[in-house]
């Protein structure tokens, strides 16, 4: 795996640029926070399946989601600019269309849409967990959270997509096994030479651990919800509190949430005027849920990847060495 490279702090930080944040026992407030939810999640394994949906569901939803809300912040020093008020109409209108069309493809074609579903979180998990320009520690990261449970629980991993995706589904498609086992394999070969060339930080190795521990202890929502609310979400947010240029305004983890709840809310909404349109080919309120959920997660990640991609191909350039002889240094 990749060498010294960013800070590592998983769980959120009350405040990242400005002010110290509150600590109790050594630990920030947000961190605490993170431990609670991490220690409810871990209990609800012990509820019976439908429950311990639920309380994942419910984590993805009210403290995963979010992060995705910050679009609107990444979008609008953007299109601002050149679109004065209509930006939000600007931004929000193909990011929607965009989302619907997925949502469509889950209908039309489910296990393709799926499969490319997949593909994408690793992606998505990948960069956002080894950072950019390290595409084979981003593969090995990102492929854990989808490898570990085709490969460690493939029943309860198949019962949940064919709630997800509403094709019978009595044992994992052989492709996400096959690609499971080339992640393995691949994990297997390259990790050793890694480790011996670059010594990863402790606080990676304990990641890593306490990644595959979760994934083979817990039921996967259970273990997913766990990576996605204590990970995945606060070191997006935290990436974007730290960049002064994709989201000027957002200095503070406190601000990144205030930002995020206008989309999230509106989020909710759509989640609820869909809900009538997937409870009548569903089972139970439970299934309902989880697939819409997991749908609309899908659905937003695309245009969310896009919208990642487009905003740091218009960051501007890092200073070159003429610029520093060029520009009073501050
Ligand atoms: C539901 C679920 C899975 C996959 C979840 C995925 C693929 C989520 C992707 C979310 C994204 C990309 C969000 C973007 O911010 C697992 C872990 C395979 C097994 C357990 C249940
Ligand atoms: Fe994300």
């Amino acid at each position: 795996m990749g060498g010294a490279a960013r800070p590592f702090a998983p769980l959120g930080t009350g405040s990242v640029r400005a002010g110290r944040p509150l600590r109790i026992a050594g630990l920030g407030l947000a961190q605490l926070g993170a431990a609670l939810v991490a220690c409810g999640l871990i209990a609800s394994a012990l509820l019976p399946r439908e429950a311990s949906w639920l309380a994942a569901l419910g984590a993805v939803i009210v403290l995963g989601v979010p992060h995705g809300a910050l679009d609107g912040a990444v979008a609008a020093p953007l299109l601002r600019p050149r679109y004065g008020r209509l930006w939000f109409g600007v931004f929000a209108l193909p990011y929607l269309g965009l989302s619907a069309l997925i949502l469509l493809a889950w209908q039309v074609t489910p296990l393709p849409t799926l499969a490319g579903f997949l593909a994408l979180s690793v992606l998505h998990f990948g960069e956002e967990d080894a950072g950019p320009g390290r595409p084979v520690e981003a593969f090995l990261r990102g492929g854990l959270p989808i490898a570990l449970p085709a490969l460690l629980h493939p029943e309860a991993t198949a019962d949940i997509f064919a709630v997800v995706t509403r094709v019978p589904m009595a044992q994992l498609p052989a492709w996400w096994t096959a690609a499971a086992w080339l992640w393995l394999t691949l994990a297997a070969i390259v990790v050793p030479f890694r480790l011996a060339a670059h010594p990863p930080r402790r606080a990676m190795l304990a990641e890593l651990a306490g990644l595959a521990a979760a994934f083979w202890l817990l039921p996967p929502l259970t273990a997913f919800a766990l990576y996605f609310v204590t990970l995945h979400g606060p070191r997006h947010m935290r990436a974007l509190v730290r960049d002064p240029v994709r989201a000027p305004g957002i200095d503070t983890m406190g601000r990144a949430v205030l930002a995020a709840l206008p989309i999230f809310g509106l989020t909710l909404g759509l989640g609820a005027a869909l809900w009538p349109l997937y409870a009548s080919g569903s089972a139970d309120p439970t299934a309902t849920l989880l697939t819409l959920t997991l749908q609309m997660l899908s659905a937003l990640t695309v245009p969310h990847v896009l919208l990642d991609r487009l905003a740091s191909r218009h960051a501007p350039p890092p200073p070159t060495f003429a610029d520093s002889l060029h520009r009073p240094s501050r």
